[in-house]
């Protein structure tokens, strides 16, 4: 059994890993912590957990308990796995961070994103960033994962396929990305209440989103240049799912584009490639550890559109964590990991 432990259990990505890994038959989370709820047992703060971790309760972040766990997540504001990871990686645990802390490569474009000094650059050589589909042999020898953000992992899954193959234009590529609004996370604000994002739909942060600079360093890795890019993130009226709507020039017409992505996914469990015309909704996702795809060539034309869906809280945070586990920790990749997505 792998000793579990989990930093900010009372947010969405925190609930969201337990309810996961209550399905997951070679795990035991062992400490759970949350500041303002301490002392409270899990499941009466979160009665779909009832039955599931009876005797569990929220306890203050405690760096001994944490360093007797085999692997600490941290479902943290950024900031927070800075500070500790340190001290866990020295005492032999290894970190799954759900945050932004060591995504950016770059601590001083990581200050200039987040507003504040990178509170430990020392680390940010040994992290990995996790996205399976492109880094499985680093994560499996990592001791410090940085799991990518929602909006990241739906835009780099699309993109991936052309910018390898260097079929894109890579100076103008366009990410049209929608939300739901647990992405702003569990805490209480203006912008998340009912009132304020029910029948409606909005853009945001169009002159630049924290987002940006991390999906720029992945396209750029994929396609061995700079590219140019322009993200535009979204707010719509639905609780769970990312959908991003890509474009990117391909000029060459000759090439099979489903015949492309079928085979850069074929080997992949967790990216669904459907058939050619197809519309992936972000219900087909919900609750499940998957990236649905879509490829269109409209009108024959030079502008190819790729159309992206996963579940924010899923395969965009607390899924892929777990995908993370199973590979760092030599389990089969999809422990726990099987669910189906919610109809209707
Ligand atoms: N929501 C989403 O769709 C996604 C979120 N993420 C990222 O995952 C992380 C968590 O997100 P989310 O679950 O939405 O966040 P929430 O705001 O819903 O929850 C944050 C959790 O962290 C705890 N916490 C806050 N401050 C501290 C601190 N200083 N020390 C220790 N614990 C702290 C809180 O508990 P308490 O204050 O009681 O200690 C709470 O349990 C964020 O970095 C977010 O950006 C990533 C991908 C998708
Ligand atoms: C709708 C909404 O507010 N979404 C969040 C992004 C989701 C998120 O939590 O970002 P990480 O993946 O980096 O953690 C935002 O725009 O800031």
């Amino acid at each position: 059994m792998v000793k579990v432990g989990i930093v900010g259990g009372t947010g969405y990505t925190g609930v969201e890993l337990l309810r996961l890994l209550a399905q997951h038959p070679q795990t035991e989370v062992v400490v759970i912590t949350s500041r303002s709820e301490a002392g409270l047992a899990v499941a009466d703060m979160y009665p779909n957990l009832r039955g599931h971790y009876d005797g569990l309760a929220f306890s203050v972040p405690d760096i001994k308990a944490l360093g007797a766990c085999d692997v600490v997540f941290f479902a943290t504001p950024h900031g927070v796995a800075h500070a500790l990871a340190g001290e866990l990686l020295d005492a032999g645990t290894k970190v799954i961070d759900l945050s932004a802390d060591f995504r950016l490569q770059d601590a001083d474009e990581w200050a200039k994103w987040y507003g504040q000094p990178h509170g430990a650059p020392e680390l940010l050589e040994e992290a990995v960033y996790g996205l399976p589909e492109v880094n499985r042999e680093h994560i499996r020898q990592a001791r410090l994962i940085a799991v990518p953000g929602c909006y990241p992992t739906a835009t780099q899954l699309g993109f991936l396929p052309l910018l390898e193959a260097g079929l894109a234009d890579t100076s103008r590529l366009i990410a049209d990305c929608k939300s739901g609004v647990s992405g702003a996370g569990r805490g209480a604000a203006v912008g998340s209440l009912y009132s304020e994002t029910s029948e409606s739909m909005k853009a945001y942060a169009v002159k630049g989103h924290r987002h940006l600079p991390e999906i720029r360093q992945g396209l750029r890795r994929a396609a061995g240049k700079d590219v140019g890019l322009t993200f535009v993130p979204h707010l719509t009226p639905m609780i769970r799912g990312i959908h991003s709507t890509l474009y990117a020039t391909v000029a060459d017409r000759s090439v099979d584009l489903q015949a492309l992505f079928e085979k850069r996914y074929a080997n992949e469990p967790f990216v669904d490639v459907m058939p050619a015309g197809s519309h992936p909704e972000t219900r087909s996702v919900r609750g499940a550890n998957v990236c649905r795809i879509a490829v269109h060539r409209p009108q024959d034309g030079d502008l190819v559109v790729v159309l992206s869906v996963i579940d924010n809280l899923v395969k965009g945070a607390s899924g892929q964590a777990v995908q993370n586990l199973n590979i760092l920790f030599g389990l089969d990749e999809k422990l726990g990991l099987s669910h189906a997505g919610m109809l209707p």
